[in-house]
């Protein structure tokens, strides 16, 4: 089921075409990651999608719903963002998840649920009651997953949520971050630059270049099955996991 869709969208900045997009859709349950070169407009699309920029022409719709003025607020607390950056508030690490749940009017009582919850799933509840300002990298970026998580969105955002942290911390947080995704009703937009963790997290992958998304499928289709020489220059340099690995005689 579709939750989020574009349609027939133009993002046009100085005369110049940033994006020009006839379908995109983000399904119920399904992680969808997003790859392209630097500049083909990844952050633009992600904006777009999640009422933070406004086309030039074209629609975003939530659930058949298109967004407007009207409903804007309203629908922006139906979604949640985690970024490259974990953009904590120099509080305790309960007092920033808390913090939306306050801002979105949810009772008291089920706001400490909700972040004990979290807490513990994202394996951070010793740290609860600590600073975030003395969090690792690692550490930090878990507490501003369980504060996107703990609104309960139907759209989820992952901007490069991965990016920065050590191999080791990089990959268990990956594992974590699937096993908290996969079986939800979450729809979310992964944007990674590193293609290896689209295996692990990613049911669809969309390849934008120039603004266009020029192929979409399982990455197992398109890693077997580029549709063009751009896609193929792209994924040209997947560090390939095992079953990945046969792709290649396919190029
Ligand atoms: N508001 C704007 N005004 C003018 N140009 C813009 C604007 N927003 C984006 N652009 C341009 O549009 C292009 C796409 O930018 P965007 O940030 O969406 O790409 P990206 O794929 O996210 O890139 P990166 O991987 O480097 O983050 C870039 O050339 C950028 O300079």
């Amino acid at each position: 089921m579709v939750i989020l869709e574009a349609r027939d969208i133009k993002f046009i900045k100085n005369n110049r075409t940033i994006l020009d997009i006839d379908a995109f859709a983000l399904r119920q349950g399904e992680v969808t990651a997003l790859i392209g070169v630097n500049g083909a407009g990844k952050t633009s699309l992600m904006q777009i999608l999640a009422l933070l920029q406004q086309p030039t022409s074209g629609q975003v719709l939530f659930q058949g719903e298109p967004a407007g003025k009207h409903n804007l607020l309203q629908l922006r607390k139906r979604m949640a963002f985690v970024f490259q950056q974990p953009l904590l508030l120099d509080m305790t690490v309960r007092q920033n998840i808390e913090t939306g749940l306050r801002l979105r009017k949810v009772a008291s009582h089920l706001i400490n649920q909700r972040v004990q919850l979290w807490l513990e799933r994202l394996g951070i509840q010793h740290l609860a009651d600590g600073p975030v300002r003395f969090l690792s990298g690692g550490e930090a970026q878990r507490v501003s997953i369980a504060r996107a998580l703990a609104l309960e969105p139907e759209v989820l955002f992952l901007d490069e949520p991965f990016t920065g942290l050590d191999s080791p911390t990089r990959g268990q947080l990956l594992l974590d971050m699937a096993k908290l995704l996969h079986g939800t009703k979450i729809a979310t937009l992964f944007v990674t630059h590193d293609y290896a963790e689209i295996p692990y997290l990613a049911h669809r992958l969309s390849v934008l270049d120039q603004g266009r998304i020029i192929q979409t499928g399982t990455p197992q289709e398109i890693y077997q099955r580029p549709k063009n020489q751009a896609v193929l220059k792209l994924l040209q340099w997947i560090p390939m996991r095992g079953e990945m690995r046969e792709a290649k005689g396919a190029f």
